[in-house]
């Protein structure tokens, strides 16, 4: 597969020495706002920053180019890209977290809301973790754990802080520390006793692997999807 790297940071690094080891081809390498032609690439990895998330996705999607997004901070456009996906009879698929240790987590998440959602006396907070560069916060994992638990409970929103302004929110913490690459943990705590889920990532291959096997799993497909629908996730 020819493939275009949309950002050739930390993330774009290491899903190019992945590319290659799995026998794939990088034909474009955009940092920064590099003038680029996108057709020559059979699919896209966008892995940019929050403000050009939107316009490396949308000129794919014009141009006729499957496009894998992990960038995070950008998700008020996402129903825009979707749109867009749709108009052109693309390929799109956008995951905060690419990594398939992470998708499990969502699911185990999801399962625990489920089960912890009468019991009053579990109060849920959440933290997230990552190193000094990055750029938004609550991370994009974070927010999808706090909706993973929004469509399990009667919670209805998260909020940045320790504590949350209303029993109807989800307090999300976020530290940043040199050189984590992210860790992610969702606590349920009463006065007896707490249950708390944890996923630690050790390095970044997870993410690229699953990025790299999104965008070889695209090829020839129309839609909008999900990492759930890659992994075949139930
Ligand atoms: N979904 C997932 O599994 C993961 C998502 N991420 C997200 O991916 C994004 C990138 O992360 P890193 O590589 O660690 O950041 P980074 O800062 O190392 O790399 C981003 C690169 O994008 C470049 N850039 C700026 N404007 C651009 C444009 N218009 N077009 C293309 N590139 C442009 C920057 O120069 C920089 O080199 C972040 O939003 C991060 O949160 C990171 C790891 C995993
Ligand atoms: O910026 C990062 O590094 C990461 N970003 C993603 C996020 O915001 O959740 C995924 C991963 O945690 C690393």
């Amino acid at each position: 597969m020819k493939i275009a790297l949309l950002g050739y940071g930390r993330m774009g690094k290491e899903i190019e020495k992945i590319a290659i080891s799995r026998g794939h081809e990088i034909v474009i390498r955009k940092d920064v706002n590099d003038n680029i032609d996108i057709t020559i690439a059979d699919v896209a990895i966008d892995f940019s920053v929050p403000i050009s998330a939107f316009d490396n996705i949308s000129n794919c999607l014009n141009n006729n180019v499957p496009v894998i997004s992990g960038t995070t901070g950008w998700l008020d456009k996402y129903d825009d890209a979707v749109r867009l996906c749709n108009e052109k009879n693309g390929g799109f698929i956008y995951a905060s977290n690419f990594s398939v240790g992470v998708n499990i987590f969502f699911e185990l998440n999801k399962q625990l809301a489920k089960m912890m959602s009468t019991l009053e006396e579990y109060k849920i907070s959440m933290e997230e973790i990552h190193h000094t560069k990055k750029l938004d916060a609550p991370s994009g994992t974070a927010i999808t754990l706090a909706e993973g638990v929004i469509e399990n409970t009667t919670k209805e929103k998260w909020e940045l802080g320790e504590k949350s302004s209303s029993e109807k929110n989800i307090p999300i913490v976020a530290k940043r520390i040199p050189d984590i690459p992210g860790t992610h943990t969702v606590t349920y705590n009463s006065d007896v006793d707490t249950i708390e889920i944890k996923h630690t990532a050790h390095n970044r291959k997870g993410f690229a692997l699953g990025a790299v096997i999104a965008a070889e799993w695209i090829i020839g497909k129309q839609g909008n999807f999900s990492m759930k629908d890659v992994l075949n996730i139930s």
